[in-house]
C-alpha cells in the first residue's frame, strides 16, 4: 500500500500541496487529473521523495518515502518516476538504451528480456537504431521500457503518453497497463487525457488548486461528477440551467450533460438553432443556440443545417441527478 497522510508542500509562499491524503492497495492503477497547473507534477514529485514536505507523511508499506533532507540520493530502489524529461543516451541504439537499465543479467537473458520490452512499447524494428534518429513519441516509448526494465514495485508516470500519436497510443497503453497488471505493479500517473484515465484507472484523484476534490471509480466520476469542473475534464460538457427543466423551480442550478445525453425529437421540451455540424468521424458533434442564449453541444448521427430550427429531450430520470 502506497499511503499520503496530510501532505502540504509550498514552493516559497505559493501553496502548491494543500492537505493531500490517499492511499495506492497494491498493484492499483491511481490516476491524477486537474486543469494544468493544479499540482499533478509535484505531487509525484513528492511521492518519489524529491520534495522536503512542509507537513504531513508518505509511505510505501511500513517504510517512510523521504525527501532531499534525509537522502542524499533520491528515489527508492522498488520506485521509478518517468518524468517529462527522460534520461536516454543519444548515441547508442534502443536495445543498448533498455539494456542499461536492466539489472546485471546474463547475457542471453538479458537479451531477451530487453526485445519482450521492445514488445511491449512495439519498437522491435528499431532495435538497433540510434536514439539521436528517434521522434519524441518514440523517444519517450523508450522511456517507457526503460522504467519497466526492473520491475518497480512502485511506478511514477507524469503524462507517459502525451507525444505519441493515437493510432500507437491505443495499443500501447492496452500493452503497458496490462504488464502492470500482470505484474502487480502499483502505478500512479498524471495525465490531461481523460481516455488515460477513463479506461485504464482503478481511481482517479481530481485535483484543483492543490488539494483533491475526488477520489473515486472513473465510472464513478464520469456519471456522477461533482462539479463542472470535474466533468470537463472528462469530455465535453454542457451547463444548462435547471429552469429549462423545471419551469417552477427558482433556483439558480444547472444541470451537467454530456452532449450524448440530449436526444432530438420532434415533441422536444427544449427548443434551440443549429449554428453548425462538426463531423467526428462517429458522428457529428451539433453547436445548438438554445432559445435563451446559451450555447450548448449534442451529438448526432446526421448534420444538421445552419440556423435549423431543432427540438430536445433529455431523460427526467438522468437531468434530475445532475443538478449542481
Ligand atoms: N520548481 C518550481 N519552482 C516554483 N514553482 C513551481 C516549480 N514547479 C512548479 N511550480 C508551480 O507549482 C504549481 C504546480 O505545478 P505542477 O507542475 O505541479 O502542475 P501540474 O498540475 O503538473 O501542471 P501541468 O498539467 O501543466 O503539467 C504551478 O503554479 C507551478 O508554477
Amino acid at each position: 500500500m502506497l499511503t499520503a497522510e496530510n501532505l502540504h508542500f509550498s514552493y516559497q509562499n505559493n501553496k502548491v500541496l494543500n492537505n493531500i491524503s490517499f492511499s495506492v492497495p497494491q498493484g492499483e492503477h491511481v490516476c491524477i487529473i486537474g486543469e494544468s497547473g493544479c499540482g499533478k507534477s509535484t505531487l509525484l514529485k513528492a511521492i518519489y521523495g524529491l520534495l522536503d514536505l512542509d507537513e504531513g507523511k508518505l509511505f510505501w508499506k511500513e517504510k517512510q518515502i523521504l525527501g532531499p533532507a534525509y537522502n542524499l540520493i533520491p528515489g527508492e530502489a522498488y520506485m521509478k518516476f518517468l518524468t517529462q524529461e527522460n534520461s536516454l543516451m543519444p548515441y547508442i541504439s534502443v536495445l543498448e538504451n533498455i539494456k542499461k537499465f536492466l539489472s546485471r543479467q546474463q547475457a542471453t537473458q538479458s537479451n531477451d528480456r530487453a526485445h519482450e520490452l521492445l514488445a511491449i512499447i512495439d519498437m522491435e524494428t528499431y532495435a538497433n537504431t540510434k536514439v539521436k534518429f528517434l521522434s519524441g513519441g518514440q523517444k519517450q516509448r523508450v522511456a517507457l521500457a526503460q522504467v519497466l526494465a526492473k520491475l518497480p514495485k512502485v511506478l511514477l508516470l507524469d503524462e507517459p503518453f502525451n507525444f505519441i500519436d493515437n493510432f500507437k497510443k491505443n495499443n500501447l497503453r492496452r500493452n503497458v497497463f496490462r504488464y502492470l497488471k500482470n505484474n502487480n505493479i502499483t502505478c500512479v500517473f498524471a495525465t490531461h487525457d481523460s481516455t488515460d484515465m477513463l479506461g485504464f484507472a482503478d481511481k482517479a484523484l481530481v485535483m484543483k488548486e492543490g488539494r483533491i476534490i475526488a477520489n473515486t471509480t472513473p465510472e464513478q466520476l464520469y456519471n456522477n461528477p461533482l462539479n463542472y469542473y470535474t466533468a470537463s475534464l472528462l469530455s465535453e460538457v454542457n451547463k444548462i440551467p435547471l429552469t429549462y427543466f423545471d419551469k417552477k423551480n427558482t433556483l439558480k442550478k444547472h444541470v451537467l450533460l454530456y452532449p450524448s445525453e440530449i436526444k432530438e425529437t420532434s415533441n422536444g421540451f427544449i427548443t434551440g438553432q443549429v449554428i453548425k455540424s462538426y463531423f467526428t468521424g462517429e458522428n457529428y458533434l451539433i453547436e445548438v443556440l438554445l432559445t435563451r442564449g446559451e450555447v450548448i453541444l449534442i451529438t448526432s448521427q446526421i448534420p444538421y443545417n445552419k440556423q435549423e430550427k431543432i427540438a430536445l429531450y433529455v431523460e427526467e430520470s438522468l437531468w434530475n441527478k445532475r443538478i449542481r
